[in-house]
């Protein structure tokens, strides 16, 4: 994406609102979700303030509790002196049904700010992947890409509804307990101190280290894992056909077994300072009951250390409690963190740039001026130094060896890619120069892999210009003779397509796509590979939808089958990125190059398969 950060032009930038750019290092992932809730930002600042209070409340009702067993032992043995039990008794009842009624208020605001983030998160990166090259898309898995987007988004979800009010709170209670611990009697308090502190420094030793990363490993391991299976479903065919076994899919096993391995190595390094963990919470009792025990036995008030003993019984499960909350909060901050970022690797991508003054023509030709082309990670270019004109109203073919380049020009056109070097220019002005819409409005393309969407043939053809009447999208089906597929479909134009059996074969697919090409009318027309899927009855049907689609048009048209470009206006044989040879269909003959030996190879075939099925009548 070099080329992309080192454009000359002014950029604007898509993510960059309120002075908050999602794609700038170094932000925390919490920044990050607080600034894709947007509006809702104050409710998770609200839900987390409430948890942070429902916590320190919680812990009113042990306070309470203490005065009603002193209460209690100082009555003893005439228990209609102690007054006061029943007022304790209440106050702790309403601090505890207080603590969760504001708990259940601040889930509710999470809630309801989780759902709009992580909702906000989905919007955001689908409207990034409308900004970036198209290219991205093509050389990126779409499965994959969706995947990451929800999957992630959907983490984030539980870690803001449930998690962060939890860690708040788990935060908040340790200051509230420790002051607790040491107001009624320092030594007890002291005794259920150290345990919290080995707890945390256990806490860390899970949490840190290798396992700080673990995360981001599991993440991938279960990407590869997800990615892999799906390759192994796609291969069935192929086993099934070569009889293989399950074992020819070595990586899926790989895949699995990494996975396996990740995760048993992690509940390994996990196994003794969780056990640890575990013990030194459950176990404070067995330290803090004979502690108790011999310091009532010691005081002068025994009845008095007594109570203080029974206080800390109570409390210590609590703070058993905060540290479990602490480290399934600190793990979901993990997972978020990871989330965030594999989102921030589509954020990331940058936007196609956009000129901020773009230039209009009315000129209809198309130019590659001395275009070199590398393409994102590759280390030699695709193209170079590539030059060539259509002339306004011409045909140019691109043909040549398999790898030589023809459909890396055709993807320059409507910018799939910029150029790394040289320009590419339609009616004399930069594509970069010139304003999205309008590049899309003069070219209309008609690619190798068609895309028809879950909807009726009506919408898919009329997808090239909405505005477009019934009328004319019948009209543009005819002239890309696809009246036999709609009159043989049960609700003819209507019928929506990929859907209860309702399938299309590659030519007949091709041919909608001319229809839309047709329907768009404009006036440069790229045809890559577009009879690629063809049997030959399909292949007659698409040569005269080409001819209603490409007259009067600038053409530049990539071919595999020489025949369909012998009547090219110049034909440009593209190896290894750069032009070898040019001119007519005869001047390429009488040149006795790598094009006339194409078009010996080609008649031979054509020839040997005329003569296998003569030879098969
Ligand atoms: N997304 C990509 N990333 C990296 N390299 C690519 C990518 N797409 C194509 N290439 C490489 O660029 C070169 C040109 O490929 P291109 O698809 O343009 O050739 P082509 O002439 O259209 O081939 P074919 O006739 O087989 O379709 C090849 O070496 C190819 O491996």
């Amino acid at each position: 994406m070099e080329q992309y950060n080192n454009h000359k032009l002014a950029i604007t930038n898509h993510n960059n609102k309120g002075g908050f750019d999602v794609r700038e290092k170094g932000k925390s992932s919490v920044a990050k979700l607080l600034y894709y809730a947007g509006g809702h930002k104050r409710l998770t600042v609200l839900g987390c303030t409430l948890s942070g209070i429902a916590a320190v409340l919680s812990m009113a009702p042990y306070i309470c509790i203490w005065y009603v067993v002193r209460g209690v032992f100082a009555a003893m043995p005439d228990y209609r002196q102690a007054g006061d039990l029943v007022r304790y008794g209440w106050y702790a009842l309403w601090f505890a049904l207080g603590s969760a009624a504001i708990y259940f208020a601040a889930l509710m605001c999470t809630h309801l700010a989780a759902f709009r983030t992580a909702k906000n998160m989905r919007k955001a990166a689908a409207k990034h992947l409308l900004d970036v090259p198209l290219g991205y898309l093509n050389v990126s898995q779409s499965g994959k890409l969706r995947k990451q987007i929800d999957d992630n988004a959907g983490m984030t979800e539980q870690m803001l509804a449930h998690e962060l009010p939890d860690l708040v709170g788990a935060v908040v209670t340790p200051v509230a307990a420790i002051i607790l611990l040491f107001v009624f009697d320092w030594r007890m308090g002291l005794l259920c101190f150290i345990p919290l502190v080995l707890a945390v420094y256990l806490l860390t030793r899970m949490m840190g280290g290798k396992n700080a990363r673990f995360f981001s490993t599991y993440q991938k391991a279960i990407e590869d894992l997800s990615a892999e299976a799906t390759e192994y479903v796609r291969g069935i065919p192929v086993v099934k056909v070569f009889q293989q076994t399950v074992y020819s899919f070595k990586s899926f096993y790989g895949a699995i077994m990494r996975y396996s391995k990740l995760a048993t190595d992690y509940a390994m390094s996990c196994g003794r300072p969780m056990t640890a963990f575990t013990a030194v919470l459950n176990g404070t009792f067995l330290l803090l009951i004979p502690a108790g025990m011999l310091l009532c036995g010691a005081a002068s008030n025994g009845w008095a250390v007594l109570v203080d003993l029974v206080f800390y019984i109570l409390f210590t499960p609590l703070c058993a409690m905060m540290m479990t909350r602490i480290m399934y909060a600190s793990q979901a901050v993990m997972e978020a963190d990871e989330a965030v970022r594999k989102l921030d690797q589509i954020m990331e991508v940058d936007p196609l740039p956009e000129d901020v003054r773009p230039q209009s023509t009315t000129g209809c030709d198309i130019e590659l001026k001395d275009v070199t082309f590398t393409y994102p990670g590759a280390k030699s270019p695709a193209l170079k130094n590539v030059c060539f004109q259509v002339p306004a109203g011409k045909t140019v073919a691109l043909v040549g060896p398999s790898g030589g380049g023809k459909s890396t020009v055709a993807s320059l056109i409507p910018r799939f890619w910029d150029a790394g070097q040289g320009k590419v220019l339609i009616g004399g002005v930069d594509v970069r120069n010139m304003a999205g819409h309008e590049l899309m409005d003069k070219v209309a393309f008609v690619f190798q892999d068609t895309h028809l969407f879950k909807d009726s043939l009506l919408e898919n053809i009329r997808a090239a210009r909405p505005d477009a009447t019934r009328q004319q999208v019948l009209a543009a089906a005819h002239a890309a003779q696809c009246d036999d597929i709609l009159s043989k479909m049960p609700q003819g134009l209507d019928t929506v397509v990929g859907t209860k059996g309702v399938y299309l074969s590659g030519g007949e697919q091709q041919r909608i796509a001319l229809a839309r090409a047709i329907l768009k009318d404009a006036p440069i027309i790229v045809l890559d590979e577009a009879t690629a899927f063809a049997d030959p009855e399909n292949e007659l049907l698409i040569q005269k939808a080409f001819e209603k689609l490409t007259a009067g048009k600038t053409v530049l048209m990539i071919a595999h089958r020489l025949s369909t470009v012998q009547d090219a206006d110049n034909i440009l044989v593209l190896c290894d990125g750069a032009v070898a040879e040019r001119g007519t269909h005869r001047e390429l003959l009488q040149q006795q190059g790598l094009y006339a030996a194409m078009w010996r190879d080609y008649q031979t075939s054509a020839r040997w398969k005329v003569g296998k099925e003569a030879s098969a009548v």
